[in-house]
């Protein structure tokens, strides 16, 4: 069995959008688009993880997170639990600091073949929860 990653993503919101990341060349799933996060670092709570995530890739700052939905998925690569959470405010403007393409996209306009398979079911919950 591969080893098991533990991601945090957000799902930040300005009015009725939420921003989307475009995966960059050269990692795992490029090409799609996720919600921001990465990694959890062993020394660090997740909500630490997701701000110094946002920080480190978007140059934001997130405040009032919320965890909306937890994941298991075993992709043929590797197996992720990713904790969702809702970021309803942040301080800055975000910008693509790792080069990777950003969008804004209202919750209803969300397509699921955009994003990873890990993805399907929160968005499932946004659409009809959010
Ligand atoms: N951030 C994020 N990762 C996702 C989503 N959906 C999904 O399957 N993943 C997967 C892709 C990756 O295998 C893993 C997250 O890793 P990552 O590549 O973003 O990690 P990271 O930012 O720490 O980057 P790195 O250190 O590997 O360069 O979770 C999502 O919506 N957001
Ligand atoms: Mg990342």
């Amino acid at each position: 069995m591969s080893e098991q990653i533990e991601v945090v993503a957000a799902v930040i919101r300005r009015d009725d959008q939420v921003l989307l990341a475009q995966r960059p060349k050269g990692k795992h799933l490029e090409g799609l688009w996720e919600f921001p996060g990465g990694k959890v670092e062993s020394t660090e709570s997740y909500e630490e993880a997701l701000v110094r995530e946002c920080e480190e890739e978007l140059d934001i700052t997130l405040e009032n997170l919320e965890l909306i939905h937890t994941v298991r998925f075993e992709y043929p690569e590797k197996t992720v639990l990713i904790r969702f959470f809702m970021a309803s405010s942040f301080k800055g403007e975000p910008k693509g600091l790792e080069g990777q393409a950003l969008k804004w996209c209202s919750i209803d306009d969300l397509q699921p073949d955009w994003f990873p398979a890990a993805n399907q079911e929160v968005i499932q919950i946004l659409q009809k929860e959010y």
